[in-house]
């Protein structure tokens, strides 16, 4: 009786102790960078995710430049993130019309004009972008060609017009926002599935090439979220992209932009929402920056059960698109 006692007793303590260790590993490892007073430029900061991530640095005191190519949604963008300053009379919320799938000296023109009215860039939040869905042969190819140039380059300019400056500083946060098709390839998203992981092979590298410069590079990957963008692809998107893509839920886009900005500021690589989003990038890990202990650990020990859950997953995927093909026979005969 007393020799189970002192057992639960000894569980007890050592529960306690890795608890406390823990908390002071986060305590030690917290991020100690702010966004107040910072330069923060948000692409496709007019709407959906951007303008959810304008809204939430300029809750942490951030000046805030919004690029997008519509006038009037920039405009009422920016009313609605001035509504959000904590320091109404300092805070300078401005932004600029831009197509940053167009060229780069156009987009370098206007960082150099955000940078001149305030101040140098610390955070540059790429998530400019949309999705044009369908399968192959049903996408055209100025489409697809399109989706490279919005996606991939439209992210890829700006980045390089603003490094060299962040490494010169010695300090910044790069954010690309990717997609969890930037990490698994599905139904109808060949084409855009191909922009967003083209996203994560720039990261990665970028990562590298940043980090002695005290520069943090984080790679947003939100499932499907509830936007105007979302909204709009729905139109013609295949009933088997939207039933697949639905097993990772649908997240507001307030919540991704909470994750994202907390992740950026602690300088993670990968920044998801929602548990199917943490099983695809813990599976998903390969040789990506090692950013904190307790990461590592999950990826090691979650890996292996992770692919096994996988094939689940991917065995129900296959299913929706049989049943799908099965519908679409049946209709046709019966016409
Ligand atoms: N919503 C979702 O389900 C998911 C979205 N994502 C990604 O998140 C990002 C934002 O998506 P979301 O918020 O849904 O999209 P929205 O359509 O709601 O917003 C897109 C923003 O990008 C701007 N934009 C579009 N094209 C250009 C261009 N050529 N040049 C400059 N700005 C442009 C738009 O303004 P304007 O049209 O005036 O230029 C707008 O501000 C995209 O990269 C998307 O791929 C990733 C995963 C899921
Ligand atoms: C252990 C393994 C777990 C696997 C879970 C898999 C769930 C994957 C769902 C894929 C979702 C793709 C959404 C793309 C969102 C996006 O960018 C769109 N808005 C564009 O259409």
């Amino acid at each position: 009786m007393t020799n189970k006692l002192r057992m639960r007793e000894l569980i007890g303590c050592g529960v306690l102790i890795v608890a406390i260790l823990y908390v002071v590993y986060k305590y030690l490892t917290r991020s100690k960078r702010s966004l107040d007073k910072k330069h923060v430029v948000i692409t496709g900061g007019s709407s959906g995710i951007g303008k959810a991530v304008a809204i939430e640095v300029a809750r942490m005191g951030a000046n805030v430049t919004l690029i997008a190519r519509n006038e009037e949604k920039l405009h009422s963008a920016k009313l609605e993130v001035m509504r959000n300053c904590i320091h109404p009379e300092q805070q300078k919320i401005q932004y600029f019309s831009v197509d940053v799938s167009e060229n780069y000296e156009a987009i370098e023109k206007a960082l150099d004009a955000a940078e001149e009215d305030l101040g140098p860039v610390y955070m540059l939040v790429n998530c400019a972008g949309m999705a044009i869905c369908g399968k192959l042969e049903d996408t055209n190819i100025s489409d697809i060609k399109y989706l490279m140039d919005l996606n991939y380059f439209g992210s890829l300019y700006p980045t390089k017009v603003l490094v060299p400056r962040m490494k010169c500083r010695g300090e910044g946060i790069i954010v690309m926002v990717s997609s969890q098709a930037g990490l698994l390839g599905i139904y109808g998203l060949s084409a855009y599935s191909a922009t967003k992981f083209a996203l994560r092979g720039l990261a990665e590298a970028l990562h590298m090439e940043c980090k002695p410069y005290n520069v943090s590079v984080t790679l947003a990957l939100p499932p499907d979220t509830d936007t105007p963008g979302l909204a709009n692809e729905e139109k013609t998107k295949p009933l088997e992209t939207r039933l697949i893509s639905e097993s990772a839920g649908l997240i507001q886009p307030e919540v991704v932009a909470k994750r994202l900005v907390v992740d950026a500021l602690n300088g993670t690589f990968y920044s998801t929402v929602g548990f199917e989003s943490f099983m695809l990038k813990t599976l998903c890990c390969g040789m990506t920056p090692v950013v904190s202990l307790e990461e590592l650990f999950l990826q090691v020990f979650l890996m292996g059960g992770f692919r096994l859950i996988s094939s689940v997953y991917l065995a129900s995927f296959h299913r929706i698109i049989k049943n799908c093909m099965k519908t679409r026979d049946t209709t046709k005969k019966a016409e």
